[in-house]
């Protein structure tokens, strides 16, 4: 529950990042137009993207009058580890389109906060080299390539370097309809690379919709959670299910956790928004495994309302890349502290001393319709 560092002599208030709006402000100042479309857009009409955000900003906490909590534990364990806060990094392709440190700079500064980090197949690191600047749990996202030998490559080097888990994203036999990127000509620059990805896996990925149309597997069905599980020896979370139906599915399969998830709104636009979809998909899991929500986390407040509508842990995505486009591993850094400490703040005011303690009671039911929200 310490403040905030105070800052340095000189530095004016207003450039002292506060919230992680203020890193998505100092991003979009950063970044070309076209790569802070890339990375803010969504597919479609953008409803869904816009939906994640709007549902946390309506819900409603019910305060508790003299909480009596000195100091809330904030710690969650998932998967047989203990995160100092219930809070990791989503898998993010290409961290160098916004600095040049890349993915291991948001490993250096996820390691120095204990939270993890998921890997994406599209880093731009090679996985091995993130590996190597990481001190807290790495993860790897996994997509099923038609050349398989590629997916149980990634599957295998991932246990070689010592990532403690696989996330099979279950959402994308291609990427969606973005039509940022579309209108914009996006391709990702020439010096950034699929690093994970062999010469002939990664022709073409500078277009990644016109790439996974070519070399994602969309015959890619449920069974290919044991083949991973059985070629890496790690455990399987299916990133991706937004119903009851999907998640019985994945249980069958075997995997070791959800991540309930709308790909950021950049996959199905009109999908149901994650906070909107957790319940269903709480309530179908009946504890067996682990769920964990991305999408719209934005404050301390979110993340202790997905808790509390049965979410174990909750995953960053664009925050990330907004943080090191802002400050590099600094920036990821004050980002990730300044999300935990407003989640130990939103604790007490809410009367809990420990994650566990927190259920459906603390938030008032939603009231529709949500507001529209402008993602310029
Ligand atoms: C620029 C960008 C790239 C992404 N790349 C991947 C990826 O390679 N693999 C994946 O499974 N999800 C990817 N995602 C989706 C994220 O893992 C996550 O589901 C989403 O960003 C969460 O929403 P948030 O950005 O609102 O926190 C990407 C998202 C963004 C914004
Ligand atoms: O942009 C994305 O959301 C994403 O998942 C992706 C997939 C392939 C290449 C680059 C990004």
């Amino acid at each position: 529950m310490t403040a905030p560092a105070l800052r340095p002599p000189g530095v004016p208030a207003a450039a002292q990042p506060l919230t992680v709006a203020d890193f998505a402000a100092l991003a979009r100042e950063r970044l070309p137009a076209d790569v802070w479309d890339f990375i803010a857009g969504g597919a479609g009409r953008e409803r869904t993207l816009a939906a994640n955000e709007a549902v946390f900003e309506a819900a409603r906490l019910r305060p508790r009058a003299l909480p009596g909590i000195e100091e809330p534990g904030t710690s969650v364990e998932v998967l047989g580890s203990r995160w100092p806060a219930p809070l990791g990094i989503a898998p993010v392709a290409y961290h160098e389109l916004v600095h040049p440190d890349g993915e291991s700079g948001t490993a250096r500064a996820a390691g120095d906060l204990g939270l993890p980090l998921v890997v994406s197949t599209f880093s731009s690191r090679r996985l091995e080299e993130v590996a190597a600047a990481a001190t807290a749990p790495l993860w790897l996202q996994v997509y099923c390539f038609r050349d398989t030998a590629t997916t149980l490559d990634l599957a295998r080097r991932a246990r070689a370097s010592g990532y403690q888990a696989l996330v099979l994203t279950t959402d994308t036999p291609f990427t969606g309809r973005r039509l940022r990127d579309l209108r914009n000509d996006f391709r990702i620059p020439g010096h950034i690379a699929a690093a994970n990805l062999s010469e002939t896996a990664a022709a073409g990925a500078a277009t990644p919709g016109a790439h996974s149309r070519h070399a994602f597997d969309r015959s890619t069905g449920w069974s290919v959670v044991a083949r991973l599980r059985a070629e890496s020896g790690l455990p399987v979370l299916a990133k991706g299910v937004l119903t009851a139906r999907d998640a019985e599915a994945a249980l069958a399969a075997g995997v070791a956790g959800i991540v309930v998830s709308n790909h950021g709104g950049r996959q199905l636009d009109g999908a149901p928004a994650t906070l909107e979809a957790l319940p269903e998909v709480v309530a179908a899991v009946r504890g067996r495994c682990p769920v964990l929500l991305d999408g719209g986390v934005r404050t301390g407040a979110d993340v202790l309302v997905a808790l509390a509508l049965g979410a174990r842990a909750v995953l960053v995505g664009r925050p990330a890349l907004y943080a090191l486009a802002a400050d590099g591993a600094a920036g990821v850094r004050r980002m990730l502290s300044l999300l935990t400490e407003e989640f130990a703040e939103t604790m007490v005011l809410t009367g809990h001393a420990t994650p566990d303690a927190i259920g459906p009671d603390t938030v008032l039911p939603p009231v529709p319709p949500y507001p529209a929200r402008s993602h310029g």
